[in-house]
């Protein structure tokens, strides 16, 4: 028996009050002329279409992301999870995040998301220092987030995430743990902490800014991963950490190579198929091109051959700080142990993997390695 993952719903809403200078996700400025109702008929539309794929199976958990969902009107949300429930089948309680900008959120509007359904809000915080807010391109102030964060605490019971980056223009290591601080003040379940990546197609990739020096961000990641550590959040993936194992199911999911759909333009899924085989699906990038009168919105689909699945397995569970167990790695891609002997085998010599009977561990070589270790399981 062939056995199938989870499946998890991931929603893309493409647009932003603004571009923000360092940021290539798949998304746009809002325009007066863009039809968010007629953006929303084409993801119910993407989601009827997919039913033929995944067929009867459950959506365990639902993100919405983007871009900024809480650009959207309120009873578009409403209306989009509603419709969804009449698609497919979704657990009861199911996790269900929306991401959240504190430009375009209130309390009003999380009240709504919650008899929506919702359950989680993760925001955009990125900084609580309002001269690299600047820098950034971000509208928004530190009282304003602070205030707003804190009123939600005190008059919802909601799971949140808070996003921050480190490593951002002109921060300091002060700057870096003060953020953490404030964050650790506030108190959210999770807490999202990233380094600032300089990517293609993102205004920073053209006009560097002035960025902190390599050793000082090492000192960033060191004394703030200590300081969430001393404020028992627990770090359970590079990036994330969380309180009272209250971890984002939706990113675990993938970090588990575990299935999900993907609706809306540029999205990814990764769905088992009975017959073992795995497959990858994105859809059209440009809004103009996903919203298409043929109804036709996947611009790419393909297997992931076997020899592929071990680098991809592993570049997602090594993510992962928690032991694992063997048996997923053949219930996960189909392959049997024995296909990856010799690289694991290699990866134990170099000091990256520790091992015994049921479980494979990172070492700490391993995480600061991770580009290394992760090159032996490419199979050429
Ligand atoms: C897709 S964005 C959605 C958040 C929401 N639109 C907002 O910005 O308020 C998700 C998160 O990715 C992170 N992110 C985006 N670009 C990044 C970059 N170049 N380096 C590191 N983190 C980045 C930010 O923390 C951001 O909140
Ligand atoms: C960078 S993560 C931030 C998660 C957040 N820190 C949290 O814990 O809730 C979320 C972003 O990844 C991207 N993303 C996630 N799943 C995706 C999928 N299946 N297809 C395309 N983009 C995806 C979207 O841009 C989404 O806004
Ligand atoms: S960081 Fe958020 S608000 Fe800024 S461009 Fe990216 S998705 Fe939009």
């Amino acid at each position: 028996m062939i056995f199938i993952p989870p499946l998890s719903l991931y929603i893309h809403i493409p647009w932003c009050l603004k571009k923000c200078p360092y940021c290539d996700f798949n998304a746009y400025t809002l325009k007066n002329h863009d039809s968010q109702i007629n953006y929303i008929q084409h993801l119910i539309q993407d989601l009827k279409n997919d039913v033929s794929i995944i067929k009867k199976r459950t959506i365990k958990t639902i993100f919405i992301g983007g871009g900024t969902p809480s650009i959207l009107n309120n009873y578009l949300i409403k209306y989009l999870i509603q419709k969804i429930k009449t698609i497919v089948s979704i657990k009861k309680n199911t996790e269900i995040t929306i991401e959240v900008n504190p430009e375009n959120i209130t309390i009003e509007k999380i009240l709504k998301y919650q008899e929506s359904g919702i359950n989680r809000i993760s925001f955009g915080i990125q900084t609580f220092n309002n001269k690299l807010l600047k820098l950034i391109g971000r509208n928004h102030t530190s009282k304003k987030i602070i205030i707003l964060l804190n009123e939600i605490k005190k008059n919802i019971k909601i799971n949140f995430n808070i996003d921050l980056i480190y490593g951002l223009p002109e921060q300091t290591l002060k700057n870096c743990l003060s953020d953490l601080e404030q964050a650790i003040l506030i108190n959210p379940n999770h807490i999202s902490w990233y380094q600032l990546n300089i990517e293609k197609n993102t205004v920073f990739y053209y006009q560097k800014p002035n960025l902190p020096k390599d050793s000082i961000i090492w000192n960033m990641y060191n004394q703030g991963n200590s300081l969430l550590l001393q404020s028992q959040y627990q770090r359970y993936e590079i990036s994330s950490y969380c309180k009272h194992n209250q971890f984002c199911f939706h990113n675990l999911n993938y970090w588990k190579f575990g299935d999900y759909i993907g609706i809306g333009c540029g999205s990814h899924s990764k769905i088992t198929q009975k017959n073992g085989k795995i497959i990858r699906i994105i859809k059209k990038k440009r809004i103009y091109d996903y919203c298409n009168i043929r109804k036709i919105y996947i611009e790419k689909k393909y297997q992931i051959i076997n020899q592929d699945k071990p680098f991809e397995y592993f570049m997602n569970i090594f993510r992962l700080f928690q032991p694992i167990q063997k048996k997923y790695f053949y219930l996960y891609t189909n392959l049997k142990i024995k296909y990856i002997k010799k690289n694991i085998k290699k990866a134990i010599l170099k000091g990256y993997i520790l091992k015994n009977n049921k479980y494979w561990k990172i070492s700490k070589k391993g995480k600061n390695y991770l580009n290394n270790l992760l090159e032996l399981f490419i199979i050429i």
